[in-house]
């Protein structure tokens, strides 16, 4: 079973990215994308090689965006694949089936085409506007996922699925409600002042049980 909540990294420099790494952990998270745009091969190498020690002191998971030989160099636990990035079934080949490989989607078909190639989890988003990342895809809103999370249902897809951009505290129950698995989030983590505190609001909201 995957965590429901993934911590994807922030930060400008190898010092920043660690020391948020470093304080989403000890908050609590226990699912880390290191995502560290526009880098050096050696820049992301040393920052995956100081965050792979520390992911397994805190028994998390660590996980890197888009680049799949870092994750492969590094023997991270897997990585996340952008609509752009290499496919999913090509990033299978060379990670094998014990790694966790997930890829962004913004639409049904997006979805369908990843299951297809193997694919462990969907990032389905954008959720809402985020200045996190750049080149956005269509905005989704809370319509666009329960559309998308009704047509998996009826087509009898199942994958984890989870939402990402722009989410904050109170997005989840309403998120939740629509069949999402969990969420993928940054900006609230990474700027929080009570990090623990919103972590364990996070996951309590995830982790509850939803009575049909
Ligand atoms: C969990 C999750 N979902 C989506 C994304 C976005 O990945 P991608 O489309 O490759 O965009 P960048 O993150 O590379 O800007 C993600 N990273 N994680
Ligand atoms: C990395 C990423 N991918 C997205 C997508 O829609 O594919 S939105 C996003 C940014 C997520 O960060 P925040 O929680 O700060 O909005
Ligand atoms: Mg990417």
């Amino acid at each position: 079973m995957y965590k429901k909540l993934q911590y994807i990294s922030q930060g400008q420099t190898n010092k920043k990215q660690l020391y948020n790494i470093h304080e989403a952990l000890d908050a609590g998270c226990n699912w880390v994308q290191m995502r560290f745009k526009n880098q050096t091969a050696k820049e992301t190498y040393t920052l995956a090689e100081a965050v792979k020690p520390l992911c397994e002191k805190y028994l998390a998971n660590f996980i890197v965006n888009d680049d799949l030989n870092l994750a492969l160099q590094i023997d991270a636990d897997g990585v996340h694949l952008g609509l752009t990035d290499i496919k999913i079934d090509e990033a299978r080949k060379v990670l094998g089936t014990t790694k966790i490989i997930g890829g962004t989607a913004n639409t049904f078909e997006d979805i369908q085409n990843h299951v297809k190639n193997g694919c462990d989890y969907i990032g389905l988003g954008p959720f809402r506007f985020t200045n996190t990342k750049e080149k956005l895809s269509p905005i989704l809103g809370l319509s666009g996922y329960f559309d998308i999370l009704q047509k998996l249902k009826k087509n009898k897809i199942n994958i984890p699925v989870y939402a990402i951009g722009g989410i904050t505290l109170r997005d989840v129950n309403p998120l939740m409600e629509t069949g999402i698995y969990g969420i993928a989030v940054s900006g609230i983590i990474t700027e929080s002042d009570e990090k623990q505190k919103l972590i364990q609001q996070l996951n309590e909201k995830l982790n509850a049980k939803v009575i049909v």
